[in-house]
């Protein structure tokens, strides 16, 4: 099943509640949350994640690029996130990490950077509802979908159908209409998109575009 995540990074954060309306038809609101240690870059955290929880029905799929994912990630699944998305290269224990955001309630994602190998993780991913494979650097919002991640995206696409299909494969970073026919292709069914998003003068028009060129 295809589903679209507009990024909020792409959206006004002055005016956030009026941004989070603008797209009603999105399968969930993608939030990227950023420590400035993980990445060189500083968004928001748990109490602008809470507002953005009371603010809007869309289901929350949050993205976490800070460091020490073992020690906050729990609680942006009790706030009432769908998903939240931790990196693997910033747990401990990526497996009770996962685990711990099961019990809080929310669907369990990992995250990997483009240098990041698939391979020597394979094994987390039964503990998985979503893998997230990046497209940029994460970051920043507005840069080039790198396109030499699509052989990883179809490893992960494989890894998934031989435990039953059960885990999305999300991509996220330079999603657009020239590029997500590409992903769709290579086996991604989750898609993240900011600037697309955002940047359009219609977004829910760009959410129904995006959802038609990969595929459903
Ligand atoms: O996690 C990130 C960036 O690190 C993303 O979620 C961006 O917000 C995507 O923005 P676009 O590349 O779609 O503009
Ligand atoms: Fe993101």
């Amino acid at each position: 099943m295809t589903a679209i995540h507009p990024s909020i990074l792409s959206a006004d954060f002055a005016n956030l509640a009026s941004e989070l309306a603008r797209i009603p038809s999105a399968d969930a609101v993608h939030v990227d949350v950023m420590d400035n240690h993980f990445v060189p870059n500083l968004t928001l955290g748990l109490p602008v994640v809470q507002a953005i929880r009371a603010a809007t029905a869309l289901p929350l799929d949050v993205h976490l690029m800070i460091d020490d994912a073992d020690r906050w990630a729990p609680a942006y699944a009790e706030l009432g996130s769908e998903s939240v998305t931790f990196h693997v290269e910033a747990a401990v224990r990526p497996v009770q990490v996962a685990r711990d955001l099961k019990s809080h309630g929310a669907k369990a994602a990992m995250a990997m950077k483009p240098g990041t190998a698939l391979e020597p993780h394979l094994g987390l991913l039964s503990e998985l509802d979503m893998l997230l494979i990046m497209t940029v650097e994460p970051g920043f919002g507005g840069q080039s979908f790198m396109d030499e991640m699509l052989p990883k995206i179809a490893a992960a696409r494989r890894a998934s159908d031989d435990l039953g299909g059960r885990i999305a494969v999300q991509v996220d970073g330079g999603v657009n209409s020239e590029t997500i026919l590409r992903a769709a292709e290579a086996g991604a069914d989750t898609f993240v998109a900011g600037s697309a998003v955002y940047s359009a003068d219609d977004p829910e028009a760009a959410i129904a575009g995006l959802r038609h060129l990969a595929g459903s």
